[in-house]
């Protein structure tokens, strides 16, 4: 059976202590939430404190982006070695802000999933299309090329100890959501890749979630589609409340 994984991408919001109080209310209202992996992505200058908030409590902690170096001359990063110091369970890699602001690619992305995998960390790989992608015919070469450049190299056993993020970039902080059907149809044909290279009984192993304006308004939609098994959150994150809206509608799903 999938996971259902609900994340919040806190992105470039919230001070630590405003981070610290966000984390312990998310704290409070998941502690009857089961059958549902809940985990929250604050800045990294808030994540050891967050860490501690979460310690022992049914919440994971991630990380919005790594890099795939030990350690060195990399000004304004920090490593996967960091990371796993302080209990992150879950790093965001190939966000589309990472991808068209700061020059994220498909072979970083893939340097950062195994990076991150070594340490025993699970990658949400972020992967979506553009609107002028997708008016242009070109959703499902983009998609490919993504998918194949994010697991090149990963073996199966690789591939289970991955989470995807279908998020399209004309859904992203706009507003407008995938409708359920085309949400569904992406999440399909993601999984009809990983089939591809992985067979069938990984691909449906693999938890897929969607991303982009997602809510408590429109989650169980989402949420009940057949491939859709969860979701990064971003503006709907930032408020413990409709966060845990979203997930409350996820709680029995199973897929
Ligand atoms: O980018 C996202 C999560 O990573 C989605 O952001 P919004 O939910 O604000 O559209």
């Amino acid at each position: 059976m999938r996971k259902i994984v609900i994340a919040g991408n806190w992105k470039m919001n919230k001070t630590v202590a405003e981070s610290v109080k966000l984390a312990a209310d998310v704290v409070a209202a998941a502690k009857d939430i089961k059958n549902v992996v809940v985990a929250i992505a604050p800045t990294y200058l808030a994540l050891a404190k967050v860490a501690e908030v979460v310690k022992g409590s049914n919440v994971k902690l991630a990380a919005q982006d790594v890099h795939w170096e030990n350690q060195g001359a990399f000004t304004g990063k920090v490593s996967a070695d960091m990371l796993k110091e302080i209990g992150v369970d879950f790093v965001i890699i190939g966000h589309s802000e990472q991808r068209s602001y700061f020059g994220e690619t498909d072979e970083t992305v893939n340097k950062k999933v195994k990076k991150v995998q070594s340490l025993d960390m699970t990658p949400i790989i972020c992967i979506g299309e553009t609107l002028a992608e997708r008016q242009g015919g070109q959703l499902e070469s983009v998609l490919t090329t993504q998918v194949n450049g994010a697991y090149a190299g990963l073996s199966a056993d690789d591939a289970l100890r991955t989470v995807i993020a279908y998020e399209p970039v004309w859904a992203i902080g706009t507003g407008v959501t995938a409708s359920d059907d085309e949400a569904q149809q992406a999440h399909a044909f993601v999984r009809g890749l990983l089939a591809q290279r992985y067979g069938e009984n990984v691909a449906e192993s693999i938890s897929i979630q969607y991303g982009g304006s997602m809510k408590p308004e429109n989650a169980a939609g989402l949420l009940a589609q057949k491939d859709i098994d969860g979701g990064l959150i971003g503006g709907a994150a930032l408020k413990a409340d409709s966060f845990l809206g979203i997930i409350t509608p996820g709680e029995s799903i199973g897929k």
